[in-house]
């Protein structure tokens, strides 16, 4: 078969451990054969961005924006330990934020699924989809440890040249302290984008925050979604016989565990991301989600849902067998080419990569799975399947569907 063309490149930020191991596995074996492959590359592994102290990270940000279309492997994000323990100049910040933080928008989390593999939550029959806001909260904070018998207080300078000064708290005793922050027009987009795709994908949106303890905070993001719903959306809303409610989150949690599902449940940064996790794993697996972010200026980026994978990686290096289930980060590659391939009107590139992720489920329907879905997989007979093997066999079911879409 002859390679598909593609116009434009995507941008490619590669990362680190286990999840840099298969990224690279899928690049060579599922893309490479097939697609005359442009990308524009940024090393964003942890000791690259210790190298540019960083400056690679807000380069590849800044690329996705310009270019459109961007794929990200999971990233080491440094903590103390990871600092001292690798000698780094710094604790940097999380990667994600930065590249979210130049984006901004929306990320959606949707659980990938299989007829073979039966939700853990009982209950969930249709898919329940989390639309994670992608900038700000504690991922724009600022902290720091304050010492017994001080006073906090927060100053707002004024663009007139007017200072506020808001005081805040007495620590009796030695303790900590945080200011977090967002933007309307941020949290407008956000709730715009939560709109469209609940419409557009026929799902209730539930938008859930805590505004009665956050009655500021939290309630400014309760306040913009109500507000965009009157004014823009609550008819095409009637008119698809869909609901929009906001809910306390933890009344939310608590109804999405017993619903049948067909939600897209809109959080905050924080929020979104812990529950994004727990909904994956309730249909499957960690492994079982793609994420997708719709930023500014007409921007994309596609990644997994989970991170490097630190024990399978201790495995890998130390010659084990590994069995890591490749689906999101599969995903990520694959609608990241499907959104170039609609882009740049390249149909080929298209059915290449809907021909992917359908070779990842053919995979799994025929009976070859990753331990972590073996709880809930309903067919008698199934073989647990190492990470190479299930690269080779999404091989071979990409090309049989190759071949039917391209002999047609
Ligand atoms: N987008 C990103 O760049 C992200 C980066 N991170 C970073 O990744 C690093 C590791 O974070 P950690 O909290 O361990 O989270 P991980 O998601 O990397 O791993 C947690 C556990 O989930 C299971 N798991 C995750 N993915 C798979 C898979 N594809 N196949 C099979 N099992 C899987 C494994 O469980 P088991 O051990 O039981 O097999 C694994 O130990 C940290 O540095 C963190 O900051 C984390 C999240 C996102
Ligand atoms: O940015 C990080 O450190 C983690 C990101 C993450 O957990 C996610 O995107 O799901
Ligand atoms: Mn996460």
């Amino acid at each position: 078969m002859k390679k598909i063309e593609m116009k434009n490149p995507v941008v490619e930020l590669t990362g680190d451990e286990m999840a840099a191991v298969i990224w690279t596995m899928i690049r060579e074996d599922l893309v490479k054969p097939y697609v005359e492959l442009k990308t524009e590359t940024y090393d964003l592994s942890m000791m690259n961005r210790d190298k540019t102290e960083d400056a690679v990270t807000t380069e590849a940000g800044w690329a996705i924006r310009k270019n459109g279309v961007g794929i990200k492997c999971a990233t080491i994000t440094v903590n103390r330990e990871k600092m001292e323990r690798y000698g780094l100049k710094a604790i940097y910040r999380s990667p994600n934020a930065t590249v979210r933080e130049i984006i901004d928008g929306t990320i959606i989390r949707r659980p990938v699924v299989s007829p073979y593999v039966k939700p853990l939550v009982t209950s969930w029959v249709s898919p329940i989809v989390v639309a994670r806001h992608s900038f700000g909260d504690i991922y724009k904070s600022f902290s720091r440890v304050v010492p017994e018998g001080a006073k906090v207080s927060l100053m707002v300078d004024h663009a007139d040249g007017h200072q506020e000064v808001l005081p805040f708290e007495y620590f009796p005793g030695d303790g900590v302290v945080m200011v977090q922050m967002n933007l309307d027009d941020s949290i407008r987009r956000f709730a715009d984008d939560c709109f469209r795709y609940a419409l557009d994908e026929h799902l209730n949106l539930i938008f859930s925050t805590k505004d009665t303890v956050s009655k500021t905070y939290d309630a400014r993001f309760k306040e913009i979604f109500q507000e965009l719903y009157e004014s823009t959306y609550a008819q095409d809303f009637k008119d698809k016989n869909l609901t929009y409610r906001y809910m306390l989150i933890d009344a939310a949690s608590s109804m999405i565990v017993r619903s049948p599902g067909n939600l897209l449940w809109a959080c905050k940064n924080y929020e979104g991301d812990v529950l994004g996790d727990l909904i994956a794993s309730g249909f499957g697996s960690s492994a079982m989600m793609s994420s997708e972010l719709y930023g500014m200026d007409n921007s994309y980026e596609y990644e997994a849902s989970h991170g490097t994978m630190p024990d399978l990686y201790q495995d890998h290096l130390s010659g084990k067998p590994t069995y890591v289930n490749p689906t999101s980060l599969i995903y990520a590659w694959a609608n990241a080419l499907e959104k170039r391939g609609n882009l740049d009107a390249t149909p080929d590139l298209v059915t290449y990569a809907q021909a992917l992720k359908s070779a990842v489920i053919d995979t799994v329907d025929e009976g070859h799975i990753t331990p972590d879905l073996k709880r809930q997989y309903t067919r008698e007979t199934y073989e647990i399947t190492r990470t190479e093997d299930m690269i080779a066999l999404i091989r071979q079911h990409l090309e049989t569907r190759l071949k039917k879409a391209f002999s047609a």
